[in-house]
């Protein structure tokens, strides 16, 4: 059995990843979501286990030292990383993953994975990104200011990736990710 695919999504804060991850997750029967740690404090909402594993910074520095985490990444004050075993346990069984992360975090991952799959997702505007990041409400405008500002050096670093995909409407940017997954598919490999 061949490998599945490593595809990893990055992008500004409020740009809609975690919005089209979910899309994508009832079109692409083969594509397996990666659930990340964090330190961050659950929003409204959110799962253990589903959204995220979250984490005291005990036990996330326990992961760090055991080598439990594919990347991490401090992150406007708290920390992110990509538990290592279940993305290589997804690659090994054939399906595709998804790593839904930030972008220091991405470009460790490329180190370790050059063949993964990079792709950007852009807002249609600057104007638009902080539109969404303070329409979703879930932030204090501190931390919207905090995240606007990163998102400037962010989408600066857009040439590391493989696509770049504007998310102008949700299923417009699925369907541009479908057809890079479905091409990279296709492709002959070395
Ligand atoms: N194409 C779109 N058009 C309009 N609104 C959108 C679009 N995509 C996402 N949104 C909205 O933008 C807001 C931010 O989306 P989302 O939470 O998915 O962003 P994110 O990139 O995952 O953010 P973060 O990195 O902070 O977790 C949400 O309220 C979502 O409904
Ligand atoms: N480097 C990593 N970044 C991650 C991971 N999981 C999520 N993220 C990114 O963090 C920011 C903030 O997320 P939020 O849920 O607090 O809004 C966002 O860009 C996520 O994509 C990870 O495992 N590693």
């Amino acid at each position: 059995m061949s490998k599945g695919l490593l595809i990893v999504l990055s992008g500004p804060s409020g740009v809609g990843k975690g919005t089209v991850c979910s899309a994508l997750r009832g079109k692409m029967d083969n594509l397996v979501y990666s659930v990340s740690a964090t330190t961050r404090v659950p929003r409204l909402g959110e799962e253990n286990g589903v959204n995220y594993f979250f984490k005291s910074h005990d036990e996330f520095n326990h992961m760090m030292a055991n080598d439990q985490l594919l990347e991490y990444a401090e992150y406007v004050g708290n920390y992110y990383g990509t538990p290592r075993d279940f993305v290589e346990e997804t690659l090994q069984s054939g399906k595709d993953i998804i790593l839904e992360i930030e972008v220091q975090g991405a470009l460790k991952v490329k180190e370790k994975f050059p063949e993964g799959i990079f792709i950007f997702l852009l807002p249609p505007s600057l104007d638009e990104l902080k539109d969404r990041i303070c329409g979703r409400g879930t932030e204090s405008q501190a931390t919207i200011d905090h995240r606007l500002s990163v998102a400037v050096d962010e989408i600066s670093l857009v040439g590391h990736y493989d696509y770049a995909v504007v998310n102008d409407q949700i299923d417009a940017a699925c369907k541009r990710i479908e057809s890079i997954v479905i091409a990279e598919h296709c492709k002959v490999r070395g």
